[in-house]
């Protein structure tokens, strides 16, 4: 088998996408439930919309508990979803196991943030590898087939030479290698898109921005469509091309990285870049008064706040914010960034008159250029 290297579909075809995409985790019902016949449940992801595409990278960022895991559980048809789709090639997909769950994972792959705990440490390498190219129907006819593919996948995640690898234990390897043999094997699949759910922040520092640089390497030699999940921000800008920020469920900013990321819109962005590490700033920690002006805790995903949910943090909430949920609203400085927020909002602004677009920009200043945190170094 040889992996398809930068196969035929363009770059920029649309592989995967989320509309309207919805989980809400039931909780155990109290006693008071009973009677007042309500049905808690954590409204952990509402309403995604996401667009996989070949050749790019989208990176999904937002802070613990903000529902990017779930995201990547629900596109890998790890959860049944709440509400709205998944399109696979434009086509509505559920799966539930079997052989359909089987044919959707050759396509689409996840790669968890532990190296650790997803290679079973009484196997080999050769093990793991071996089974994902059978499982998938790459491993060829014979065997000298399967070593020719076995070599090819070490060498494409740059375990060389392959035969120092093979015949390794998970527990004889460093955290790096063993997320490159998770990595390698995903791509046993074959497949299109790849799910990345933080897959450097279990990794030692020194050796993270290796695993994103072998991904970028992936993305352009495999035209892979990749998600990066993470909670640095500083890294989407160095690696996707796309970010898009969830908060409490919702996605609240979306554009290409370097706008995202050097002129967010959204307060909650800022506040995000804001208090992200920075090793200019005191001994690289985030400035607590930072996160105090935002105003403390993400809210309570079972009894989420109505408007937008980032309304009880914002230092520049409005009337409207606490009872209207905001659309997504083009930005205007470059196509495709928008904000799911009021202050863009020109009648609600006028209407309302308690901080425009405008004052945010002196009242939060656009947060100084991100630089590659010491952590993803
Ligand atoms: N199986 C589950 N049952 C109930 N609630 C869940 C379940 N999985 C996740 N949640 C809740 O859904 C919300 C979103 O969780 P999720 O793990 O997707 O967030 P995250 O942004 O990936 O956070 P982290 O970076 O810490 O992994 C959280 O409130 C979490 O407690």
């Amino acid at each position: 088998m040889t992996l398809s290297e930068s196969t035929a579909a363009p770059v920029g075809e649309v592989v995967l996408e989320a509309v309207g995409l919805t989980k809400h985790f039931p909780v155990r019902r109290r006693l008071s439930d009973l009677f007042s016949g309500t049905k808690a449940a954590v409204h952990a992801v509402d309403d995604v919309h996401l667009t996989l595409r070949r050749g790019r990278v989208t990176a999904l960022v937002g802070e613990s508990g903000s529902g990017k895991s779930t995201v990547a559980r629900l596109l890998a048809q790890l959860y049944p979803r709440t509400a709205g789709d998944i399109l696979l090639h434009g086509t509505s997909t559920k799966v539930h196991g079997g052989r359909r769950f089987r044919t959707y994972v050759k396509r689409v792959q996840l790669i968890f943030q532990d190296p650790f705990g997803s290679l079973n440490p009484v196997h080999t390498v050769r093990y793991h590898l071996t089974r994902a190219l059978k499982i998938h129907g790459n491993a060829g006819k014979t065997s000298a087939d399967l070593e020719a593919a076995l070599a090819n996948l070490l060498t494409r995640v740059s375990l060389t030479p392959p035969e120092r690898y093979i015949d390794k234990f998970p527990h004889e390897l460093s955290g790096g290698q063993r997320q490159r043999v998770a990595i390698a094997r995903a791509l046993g699949a074959d497949p299109e898109a790849l799910l990345a759910d933080e897959p450097v922040s279990m990794l030692d520092v020194s050796i993270r921005l290796g695993i994103l640089n072998l991904l970028k390497d992936l993305k352009d030699r495999l035209n892979l469509a990749i998600l990066y999940i993470t909670h640095d921000i500083a890294s989407a800008r160095y690696f996707a091309d796309e970010t898009m920020v969830m908060y409490a469920g919702r996605m609240v900013e979306g554009g290409d990285s370097e706008t995202v990321t050097q002129n967010p819109a959204h307060p909650y962005t800022r506040l995000l870049i804001e208090s992200a590490p920075d090793p200019d700033r005191i001994e690289g920690i985030a400035d607590p008064t930072v996160l105090d002006r935002g105003n403390g805790e993400p809210p309570s995903l079972i009894r989420p706040p109505a408007g937008c949910r980032f309304n009880p943090r914002c230092p520049h909430a409005m009337p409207r914010c606490k009872v209207d949920l905001p659309p997504r609203l083009e930005i205007g400085d470059r196509d495709g960034h928008w904000a799911a927020c009021w202050l863009y909002d020109a009648e609600t602004v006028a209407k309302e008159g308690i901080g425009s677009a405008a004052d945010v920009d002196s009242a939060i200043p656009t947060p100084p250029a991100l630089t590659l945190t010491e952590e993803a170094r």
